[in-house]
């Protein structure tokens, strides 16, 4: 079955190539071996195959040439612990489609009619400047306030409510998402990810986690428990409603996704891809204002110059500031927040260049050889805003941008979150200047935990307010 699969390093009977490679910073081994055995090569982990395919080129031909094909989700150990194998992550090919347009659809929606996820976004980036105003004097940790504050928007949508900062409920919420996501970037979430019979055996981090995501799904449960009894069909308030109403809508059709299972999936897939990684990426984005003092100012200048200091940012203000949009989207570029995005699994026997990949069987797509590639960059190994500039200081698009992945399922919060990149980002660079705690040459503003996902460093800083 796997004769035709493309290259790679001879694996070990028993551990496959686990033994070669620091598992921490598995993405870089696996950049060597696209520079080695070119765009599809394919590693062992244990006795399961993954191909990994790299390059602009490779990714374009099977994402997207190949969508179909290469759509199928991994839903390997621990994302199944979190998903249930449900919802957008699903597996199964109709599932998922279904789920992913009717999240889609009513993501955008609930920005139409109702109050637009631009007013939610400012509404809560109001906050967070209240927020930081009261930490002036002292150095304090940005990361949980920005966690609250990114995740209160997505609350607000599917929800249809924002907690405060101290609310016992979000803040186990949060907890949980926040452990997920740093468990499923360290090696034991890759070690669970091979071998999760053999982990769950021994006492460790992992056990907590289970226990807090068992909670947050009771907690969704609960909040769908009531809408089912309590709907209003005139006028559905938030996500939660307008899927129930779905539910109701379809409850003779037998061969529906629109199930009380697929709700609970789906309300924490948005929850929890929703909070970390946006929220992660602005604090990256000030880490880096405080390691280059000089981009800091320039964005001031330009918000000065174009929003001033008696209104709030909007994104209608977006065009108007060419600067600052390439220096967002040079942090998340930095970033490189999901080096392998998520991992997708092969829906059918498919062959691609000369080799045949099997049903099932898991590729990771290699984000970022595209976002390092030196072809596709001015500058492609430092923070460097020039990136996304043209001569004339104007903003410049690269298609090498590829931080949501490419094709069938890219991220489909990408929308929001460049309302919320911007709308925090602003609004933050606005009311503060960020100064760390030690001089700028000493930061390091490498991410941390490279074996899944990427996290921004945590520090403290000083928020002095420009008033
Ligand atoms: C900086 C912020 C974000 C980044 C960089 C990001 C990036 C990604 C990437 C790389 C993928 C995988 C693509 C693939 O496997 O081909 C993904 C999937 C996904 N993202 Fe995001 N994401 C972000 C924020 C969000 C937000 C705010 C939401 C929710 C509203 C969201 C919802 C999802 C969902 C549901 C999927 C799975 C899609 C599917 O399986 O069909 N993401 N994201």
């Amino acid at each position: 079955r796997f004769d035709r699969l493309p290259p790679g390093p001879a694996p070990n009977l028993l551990l496959g190539n686990l033994l070669q490679f620091n598992i921490k910073e598995a993405y870089k081994y696996y950049l060597e071996l696209s520079e080695k055995y070119g765009s599809v090569a394919t590693i062992w982990l244990a006795n399961t195959p993954v191909v990994i395919i790299s390059g602009y080129q490779a990714l374009k031909e099977t994402m997207i040439g190949l969508g179909e094909e290469f759509s199928g989700r991994a839903i390997y150990p621990l994302l199944m612990k979190s998903t249930y194998g449900y919802g957008v992550l699903s597996t199964s090919g109709h599932r998922w489609k279904e789920m992913r347009k009717f999240s889609l659809a009513t993501l955008k929606n609930f920005g139409m009619g109702r109050r637009s996820i631009e007013e939610r976004v400012k509404e809560e980036a109001e906050n967070l400047v209240e927020m930081f105003k009261k930490c002036e004097g002292s150095a304090f940790s940005p990361a949980d306030m920005l966690l609250n504050a990114v995740s209160n928007v997505i609350c607000s949508i599917v929800f249809g409510q924002r907690f405060e900062f101290e609310d016992p409920q979000f803040k186990s919420l949060l907890r949980t998402v926040n452990t997920y996501f740093a468990i499923l970037s360290s090696p034991l979430g890759q070690i669970y990810n091979i071998f999760p019979r053999l982990v769950s055996l021994f006492p460790g981090k992992h056990h907590e986690l289970f226990k807090d995501l068992e909670e947050a799904r009771e907690y969704c449960k609960c909040e769908a428990q009531a809408r089912m009894n309590s709907l209003d069909p005139s006028s559905p308030q938030d996500f939660i409603e307008a899927f129930v109403l779905k539910i109701k809508e379809e409850k003779d059709n037998p061969k529906t996704e629109y199930n009380f299972d697929n709700l609970i999936s789906v309300i924490w897939n948005l929850f929890s891809a929703g909070t970390e990684t946006t929220s992660s990426t602005v604090r990256h984005a000030l880490l880096l204002m405080m390691k280059h003092p000089d981009v800091q100012e320039r964005v001031q200048r330009e918000i000065d110059e174009v929003v001033g200091q008696d209104r709030w940012p909007s994104t209608e203000d977006r065009q108007n500031l060419p600067y600052t949009e390439a220096v967002i989207h040079e942090v998340q570029r930095h970033m490189d927040i999901a080096p392998i995005a998520v991992p997708h699994k092969m829906m059918c026997d498919t062959e691609y260049n000369g080799y045949v990949i099997p049903k099932d069987v898991m590729v990771f797509p290699l984000l970022s050889s595209v976002l390092k590639d030196p072809k596709l960059w001015k500058n492609p190994n430092c923070f460097d805003p020039e990136n996304f500039l043209d001569a004339d200081g104007r903003f410049q698009k690269n298609y090498a941008f590829v931080v949501f992945g490419m094709g069938k399922r890219a991220c489909l919060g990408e929308a929001l979150v460049r309302i919320e990149l911007f709308i925090f980002f602003t609004s933050l660079l606005q009311h503060f200047t960020f100064k760390a705690m030690v001089p700028p040459v000493e930061l390091d503003t490498t991410p941390t935990n490279c074996s899944f996902g990427r996290m921004p460093r945590t520090y403290e800083c000083y928020a002095i307010s420009r008033k």
